[in-house]
């Protein structure tokens, strides 16, 4: 699979969205990080941003909820367009039950982990589930370093999918660079959030080509160059 991009706009200018949008055609989602400053420390926007983005971009947006009580709120989410509706398992008080709510509404589910999370509990339950997402920072800001400790978890992660013969995506989160999605994707990630390192570039839709290049797997070691 060609490695997916998806922008957070966490790290794009708040007040000119529409444009920021329009400067990642690139990209294969919009990351759209909701916050209540209950389960994070940071607060940024709700259910009617999502649906004011929906009228601005072509792109599927790519909720991740870092909320409370995502049982009451993750739904509506769905409802109100969004592509994919990403919740964290420490929040909710029924994972498998959301997941099953979110389907109903005709969205894609994923299931987030923060850093200290395990996933073995989770790994008999892939198929409920349309996406996982590793986060490799504590979630609640931009802008923080990437955390390879949560690697071998993604690796659990991608081999659990691979013997189910699951298409599951496996999103990471938090610190991703040029210099860093290249060891999540050796990890198993497919899909790739990147805030700071896209917004924070003259050229969004160019860093976004970086980062896929950077993601790719380069030339096996010792292979030799096919003739004719
Ligand atoms: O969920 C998030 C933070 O909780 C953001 O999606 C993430 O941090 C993206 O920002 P950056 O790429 O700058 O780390
Ligand atoms: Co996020």
């Amino acid at each position: 699979m060609r490695p997916r991009i998806h922008p957070s706009i966490l790290s794009a200018d708040f007040v000119n969205l529409e444009h920021e949008v329009g400067r990642i055609g690139n990209a294969d989602a919009v990351h759209v990080d909701v916050m209540d400053n209950h389960f994070v420390p940071n607060l940024t926007f709700g259910q009617p941003m999502v649906e004011r983005l929906l009228e601005v971009t072509a792109l599927p947006l790519d909720v991740h909820l870092m909320i409370d009580d995502p049982d009451r709120w993750a739904p509506g989410f769905a409802s109100a367009g969004a592509a994919s509706v990403t919740f964290h398992v420490e929040g909710s008080a029924d994972p498998i039950r959301l997941a099953r709510a979110i389907r109903a509404k005709g969205a894609f589910v994923g299931l987030a982990l923060k850093p200290g999370t395990p996933v073995e509990p989770w790994l008999a339950s892939i198929a409920e589930f349309d996406m996982f997402l590793v986060m490799t920072v504590e979630p609640g800001f931009g802008g923080q370093s990437f955390m390879s400790e949560t690697m071998p978890k993604l690796r659990s992660l991608a081999d659990a999918v691979e013997a189910a013969g699951s298409d599951l995506l496996l999103q990471v989160d938090g610190g991703i660079t040029t210099a860093t999605i290249g060891i999540a994707a050796a990890s198993g990630a497919n899909t790739f959030v990147a805030g700071s390192a896209v917004f924070g570039s003259d050229d969004p839709n160019a860093a976004i080509e970086a980062l896929r290049v950077a993601a790719a797997p380069g030339p096996e070691a010792g292979a030799e160059p096919e003739d004719g």
